[in-house]
């Protein structure tokens, strides 16, 4: 079943074109990657996704509602939630404080019931703090639930950034290499748990990553850029076997 799709989306910065005319389907509770040399337009068509940048050219639409020209907050709100792949941590916050912070954005009380924290605004927070917990316990965070961030490895940061999505209880996780920079037993960790979120919470994910063998493991669908186009899409073996991927990625080398 077709979830989320990207319909014929170009997009220009100048003269230079991003991404030309691309049409991508993400089928909705599959673990699908996007793949390509440096470039490509990866990193491109997440920030359409997620309404960073509007395509100059075609639409993108998610459960039936087109979300082409939404803003980054409406988009978070329709269930898309988003980790970086440079960290968007705040470094001098503990772990808690930064999820909590995250989750906060989904609030739905007001100034002043907040102000005096009291009836649905205490209820919503402490409904909050108990999702935030459940995070923390599911991404194994525990023993640095108070560390500050920017005292935690890389490897750990890059998995707060990924609790920190989680946080906002997404039906959509995009993740942009979250792998990158992480040594193998940081990657085998990383990989188990994308696994766990799409099994254990039925969340869709579409994940940009370098690494070719993780993608072929663990993708249940996967799409290839080259010079901002699509040039191949499919399971992990039907790509393998794409002369066009294949010319792409050797021409890389
Ligand atoms: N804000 C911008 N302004 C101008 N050009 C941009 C901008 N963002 C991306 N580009 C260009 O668009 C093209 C695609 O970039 P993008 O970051 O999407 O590629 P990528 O596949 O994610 O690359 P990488 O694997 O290196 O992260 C590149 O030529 C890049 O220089």
């Amino acid at each position: 079943m077709t979830y989320l799709n990207v319909s014929d989306v170009t997009l220009s910065f100048g003269g230079l074109n991003a991404l030309t005319n691309v049409n991508m389907h993400i089928e909705k509770g599959l673990i699908t990657s996007i793949i390509g040399p440096n470039g490509a337009g990866k990193t491109s068509i997440l920030n359409c996704i997620s309404g960073f940048y509007h395509p100059t050219k075609g639409d993108i639409s998610y459960g039936g509602k087109n979300l082409t020209h939404a803003s980054p907050h409406e988009i978070s709100s329709m269930g898309i939630a988003r980790a970086f792949q440079n960290l968007e941590l705040f470094r001098g916050l503990s772990v808690l404080d930064n999820l909590l912070l995250a989750r906060h954005s989904k609030l739905d009380y007001n100034f002043f019931q907040a102000l005096v924290f009291w009836g649905k605004a205490s209820r919503v927070e402490s409904e909050n703090r108990a999702y935030v917990e459940d995070v923390i316990d599911f991404m194994e965070l525990e023993p640095y639930r108070k560390s500050l961030v920017g005292n935690l490895s890389y490897g750990v940061q890059k998995k707060v950034e990924v609790a920190r999505a989680l946080t906002l209880d997404p039906d959509l996780l995009l993740l942009d290499e979250p792998m990158a920079g992480m040594n193998v037993e940081e990657k085998e960790d990383i990989v188990r748990f994308i696994m766990d979120i799409q099994k254990e919470r039925g969340v869709t994910v579409v994940l940009v990553e370098h690494d070719l063998g993780v993608v072929m493991d663990i993708s249940d669908r996967i799409h290839v850029l080259d010079f901002g186009q699509l040039i191949g899409s499919g399971t992990p073996a039907e790509v393998a076997a794409n002369q066009k991927v294949i010319e792409a990625y050797i021409g890389e080398e």
